[in-house]
């Protein structure tokens, strides 16, 4: 038996500890993630959500080890499995990247190489990374496509061909191709109307349930991530103010900005209600004591009067 911690069916697939990361400008420092800490279990869908420029993006690159200068890791831990992601090299990065952690992207469906067909952009895969015959590998892309309920007749489409919810869909099913523990998924269906989104992200947790790895999922759009999310954080100018059970959490949300993001989108069912917006301000003046029988339940404490204007203070 092995023994290493990360193989335990409880350990955390992935572990994040005080995660600070700084853009350092030539006149000002912005701390994009502000001593971020959080954990996804293993087959658990963890999501992130919080407005444009909250820090989203940059914390899950930070996991990916992709930020690139100005942007500089100044404090925490990253481990995934087990690993220290902070201090692999290289050659282990790119081990890891694919076949153990996914990522996609809002924009990945326009990543397709736009003069490759489909079959061959999925076949590389497989002759690449698992060394299978051309034969083989276009059985196992067929099987792909039709695990993302796309017909394998499609694998001699060209991406144009494909509208942009397959291509969304496709892109999704290469990630998930080498079998990933944890599959990051940064707003992966924002540039898609509403419908398609909704198919998208029904089939994502399809897929999740039928292949079992975790999800880190982020978005924006609070009602998506509700749907979808088992466990979530709200994060705000960097720093996460939130923390529980998706559901919890939008029964019971008690940091005045995670209500206040709620408010901010129309439900998806259920009475139309006027939407307030965060640009009159919103005070931070009532935080609850949580109470001891919500386990799982976090929120940060706030002082008295902090006023969230939409922005970064
Ligand atoms: N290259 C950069 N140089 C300087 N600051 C940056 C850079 N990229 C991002 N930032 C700053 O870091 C903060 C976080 O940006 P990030 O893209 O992570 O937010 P986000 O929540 O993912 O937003 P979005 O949903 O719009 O992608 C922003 O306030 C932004 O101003």
């Amino acid at each position: 038996m092995s023994t290493n911690p990360s193989s335990r069916d409880d350990a955390p697939v992935l572990e994040v500890v005080d995660l600070s990361v700084e853009y350092h400008g030539e006149y000002r420092t912005v701390r994009a993630v502000d001593r971020v800490s959080f954990q996804i279990g293993r087959g658990e869908i963890f999501g992130l959500a919080g407005e444009s420029g909250c820090g989203k993006s940059t914390a899950a690159n930070a996991i990916m080890r992709l930020l690139r200068p100005p942007a500089v890791i100044t404090g925490g831990s990253i481990r995934f499995r087990g690993r220290d992601i902070l201090t692999l090299d290289a050659e282990e990065l790119r081990a890891l990247r694919w076949r153990e952690v996914a990522m996609v992207f809002q924009s990945a469906m326009n990543s397709l190489n736009p003069v490759m067909t489909v079959g061959d952009q999925i076949v590389d895969i497989f002759t690449t990374h698992e060394g299978l015959s051309k034969s083989k590998a276009r059985a196992r892309a067929a099987e792909l496509l039709e695990l993302v309920r796309i017909d394998p007749a499609r694998l001699r489409s060209y991406p144009h061909q494909l509208s942009g919810g397959m291509r969304q869909r496709v892109v999704i099913a290469m990630a998930v191709a080498l079998r990933p523990h944890l599959l990051i998924m940064d707003e992966p269906t924002t540039a898609l109307d509403v419908v398609v989104q909704q198919e998208i992200m029904a089939q994502i947790a399809e897929l999740q349930r039928e292949l079992g790895f975790s999800v880190l999922f982020i978005t924006h759009d609070m009602s998506l991530m509700i749907e979808l999310s088992h466990r979530m954080a709200v994060m705000y100018a960097g720093r996460f103010v939130e923390t529980a059970d998706a559901k919890t959490m939008f029964a019971d949300p008690r940091h005045p900005y995670t209500r206040a993001l709620i408010n901010a989108f129309p439900p998806l069912s259920g009475p139309v209600t006027p939407l307030v917006g965060l640009g009159e301000g919103v005070r931070f003046t009532d935080i609850p004591d949580l109470r001891e029988e919500q386990p799982g339940h976090w929120v940060a404490p706030v002082p008295v009067g902090t006023v969230i204007d939409g922005g970064r203070s």
